[in-house]
């Protein structure tokens, strides 16, 4: 059997990240849980570093892919920034030491708490969604005596070519401001005293797996920014967002940092601007697995089942997108069958993989499915009261626990003074 990458190879039978089998972890920590390569997460870094080191560019790690602490923490050494969308995901980065000027804020939705707490802690800027949000910043920023940094938000009506529900930059889309009415929203932004323009910003979706839209979208953008100079609007910050796709099949061949690179500088560097690029999935997706156990088997009709202790509570991916995460035995077997590899969730969508050939896996067994680093443990919940999965960081043949399994008790502690 092919390694899936790198970082999660197999040795005598048996799948290991780096230098650790991820039975010993399983035996030590139980299941499930959550397993990250250290090493995978700086060579993707460093690969971003690369890729982009001949131009001014600030990398923003784009938090909600995983928010992890000690991922933050991993960011924060590595000397990059991150860009976040709510008030918890700047409480966690700060927490992890990223400094405010590394800091850009999207999202359509921020409330006047969120808005308050980013303003006080003065970071790079709000990448800003609505002419409604520019009047309630500039207030915020009044009330507090300070000046709030803002790009705009463009949505450029560019189609990324991927899944409908990760398509984020069709004129339709709830995201950005059309970039129709983007000049608009500058010059309004221009005569709010209390606000500072700095850039403009742009994301067109995510797993993006052909970079041509993203030059289609830059090029638009980088007409506004010329617009812009013409009316005397200076920026300093030219922000395209994230999106770059990974391998979740195994036939499948992610465009490279250097890829998008070698598109989008040309083109900015015609305006001038410094580059910001807010990778998520793509820094951590392939770095991360999730690992479950084997609980029970059955055969119903033309149908065999592996039933396991994780599910859509865990990683929400294949049940929300249908998204295919490879899936591998943690020890290789002999025999292959077909099965269905569900969750013990009271759900027909709580499956990781329909019809899938794979080894002949029973009770106790160990299964690792893949590419579950972004987008799955930030998106995991309690549904069916289930405590969430611990999360594990690998380097070399060291590992340690980055999150406690949650227990019981800390499922109530929320609704413990709730009277009736
Ligand atoms: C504004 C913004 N930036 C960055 C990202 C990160 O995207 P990805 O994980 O696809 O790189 C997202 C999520 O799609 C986003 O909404
Ligand atoms: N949650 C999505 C990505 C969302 C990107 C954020 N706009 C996924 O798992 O693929």
């Amino acid at each position: 059997m092919e390694n899936f990458n790198e970082y999660f190879r197999y040795k005598d039978g048996k799948l290991y990240c780096e230098e650790v089998p991820l039975e010993k972890i399983a035996e030590k920590v139980g299941t499930p849980f959550y397993v990250y390569s250290k090493t995978a997460i700086e060579d993707k870094i460093n690969q971003y570093k690369e890729a982009f080191k001949d131009y001014p560019t600030l990398i923003c790690y784009a938090v909600k892919a995983n928010s992890n602490l000690s991922i933050l923490k991993i960011i924060e050494k590595n000397d990059i920034g991150v860009d976040i969308v709510s008030g918890g995901e700047l409480f966690k980065a700060r927490e992890a030491g990223i400094p405010p000027n590394k800091i850009v804020y999207a999202g359509v939705g921020k409330t006047d708490f969120e808005l308050s707490y980013a303003v006080r802690e003065e970071i790079l800027a709000f990448n800003v969604e609505s002419f409604q949000e520019l009047e309630v910043i500039d207030k915020i920023a009044k009330d507090r005596k300070k000046k709030a940094r803002i790009s705009i938000r463009v949505n450029p009506d560019v189609n990324p070519k991927t899944h409908p529900y990760i398509s984020t930059g069709l004129r339709a889309s709830k995201f950005g401001i059309d970039i129709n009415e983007a000049l608009d929203a500058y010059r309004y932004a221009s005569k709010l005293e209390n606000l500072e323009i700095v850039g403009v910003h742009c994301h067109i979706g995510s797993q993006i797996m052909d970079i041509s839209p993203y030059k289609e979208a830059v090029e638009k953008v980088a007409e506004l920014v010329f617009d812009l100079k013409k009316e005397g609007i200076e920026l300093q910050y030219f922000d395209i967002g994230g999106g770059l796709g990974i391998k979740y099949k195994p036939e499948d061949k992610p465009p490279h940092p250097k890829e998008l690179a070698d598109i989008v500088i040309p083109i900015v560097k015609q305006t001038g601007l410094k580059l910001i690029i807010e990778p998520g999935r793509s820094l951590i997706g392939e770095a991360g697995a999730l690992v479950s156990q084997v609980i029970f088997t059955k055969n119903k009709k033309d149908k065999h089942f592996i039933i396991v202790d994780s599910g859509m509570n865990d990683l929400l991916r294949p049940a929300m997108y249908n998204a295919y995460h490879h899936i591998l035995p943690v020890n290789k077997k002999d025999k292959k069958v077909v099965a269905d590899i569900v969750g013990p969730i009271c759900e027909t969508g709580d499956f990781f993989a329909l019809d899938r050939e794979i080894d002949d896996l029973q009770r106790g067994d160990y299964l690792a499915v893949m590419s579950a680093g972004a987008y799955g443990s930030s998106m995991s919940s309690n549904y069916n009261v289930r405590p969430r999965a611990a999360e594990v960081l690998v380097e070399k043949d060291k590992f340690n626990i980055i999150r406690e399994r949650e227990d019981y008790n800390y499922l109530i502690i929320p609704e413990e003074k709730g009277e009736i």
